[in-house]
């Protein structure tokens, strides 16, 4: 469980700073704050996301968190997600690949569907452990809700940027529709070795991730640069990133960067890290394609682009089968060789 006090992000090591985003003002249409979004969004892809408001509901999920990973590991096998490319469910630590050579991951966590926390008490997809169900009302559901409205509000700022019809990313990232939209909440152990990854470099697979951590790990790529660079976590401020299915929508108008957890540095190695995170991804029946039909900038940003990236932006796939295919060449079981690493990509354009 995170602890009262971290000993300090140290001083001496580099970090990529990002531009800072106030959420109040965004959704009371402050055009100077849209701008600040649009442009993190349309570079890095990435942003520290301050008045948000969740910062209760996320410790409430830490809580949860670590009353799930105590569980016996064999009671947590019970709802491990398996090797068919779902995603729902418990991950135990090593179950990924890092990298093409297949070193196994360091972090496990839990993941809940969104479905499942919106249809509550009813089941939509899957059961999960004890501490899971449990906090399934004071916890989980105010987190999914709070989150999907936070990543609504941003989607509706992109949408009206990108020149879309209205409501034409609500749409597509519709909470009626089943998708692979959820919670995560992960722990990577204290006192990894010194470049050991935790985690994997990736791009989200889906449309926006709402991020919390406490200590130092994560790192970005940025275009252009070829050295990783940390992330500095900010008391109060939430990191968020557009992922792969807002980069495919908007014809590579917003960016979703690479990234990797490595252990924390300095001090904070000794530590447990623990990170929140609520993924909003696309229902699972939408396409993955540049939406050129409903919006001349995205029209013209495809224009401009080579013939490789554009067949890139055009998968001809559903946001199932992108996520589906992402996750289950990540398995470590389902690993033949290097290939499937390659197969596990998303918008990493070789990067990694
Ligand atoms: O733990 C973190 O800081 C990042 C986690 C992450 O990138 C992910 O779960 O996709
Ligand atoms: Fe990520």
């Amino acid at each position: 469980m995170p602890v009262a006090a971290y000993p300090e992000f140290p001083t001496n090591i580099p970090t990529h700073p990002l531009l800072v985003v106030d959420y109040d003002l965004i959704k009371n249409g402050n055009e100077k704050e849209i701008d600040v979004l649009w442009r993190a969004a349309t570079t890095l892809g990435f942003w520290y996301l301050k008045n948000h408001g969740a910062e209760e509901d996320v410790e409430k999920m830490f809580d949860m968190g670590a009353e799930t990973m105590d569980l016996p590991l064999e009671e947590k096998m019970r709802y491990e997600q398996g090797d068919g490319g779902s995603s729902f469910g418990y991950k135990f630590s090593g179950a990924n690949a890092v990298d093409a050579s297949g070193e196994p991951d360091k972090i496990e966590f839990i993941n809940i569907a969104k479905d499942d926390a919106l249809a509550w008490p009813k089941q939509a997809r899957r059961s999960y452990p004890s501490t899971v169900e449990n906090r399934m009302e004071s916890t989980i559901v105010p987190f999914v809700k709070k989150s999907i409205g936070i990543n609504d509000t941003i989607l509706s700022v992109f949408n009206s940027k990108l020149g879309l019809p209205e409501g034409t990313l609500k749409n597509i990232h519709s909470v009626e529709e089943y998708s692979g939209s959820e919670a995560r909440t992960i722990k990577a152990p204290k006192n990894l070795p010194v470049g050991r990854q935790a985690l994997g470099a990736h791009t989200d697979f889906g449309s926006l991730s709402f991020l919390q951590n406490r200590l130092g790990g994560l790192q970005v790529l940025p275009p252009g640069v070829d050295e990783w660079q940390y992330v500095k976590p900010l008391p109060g401020h939430a990191i968020c990133n557009v992922g792969d299915a807002l980069a495919l929508f908007s014809g590579g108008i917003l960016h979703s960067n690479i990234h990797r957890v490595y252990p924390p540095p300095g001090a904070q190695a000794g530590f447990e890290r623990w990170s929140q995170v609520f993924f909003t991804r696309p229902g699972n029946s939408v396409m993955l394609r540049p939406l050129s039909d409903q919006s001349p900038a995205i029209a013209e940003a495809v224009s401009r682009l080579t013939e490789e990236q554009r067949a890139a932006l055009n998968p001809g796939v559903t946001a199932l089968d992108w996520f589906n295919r992402r996750i289950k060449n990540q398995r470590v079981k389902n690993r033949t060789g290097p290939e499937t690493w390659v197969a596990s990509r998303g918008t990493e354009q070789g990067r990694v």
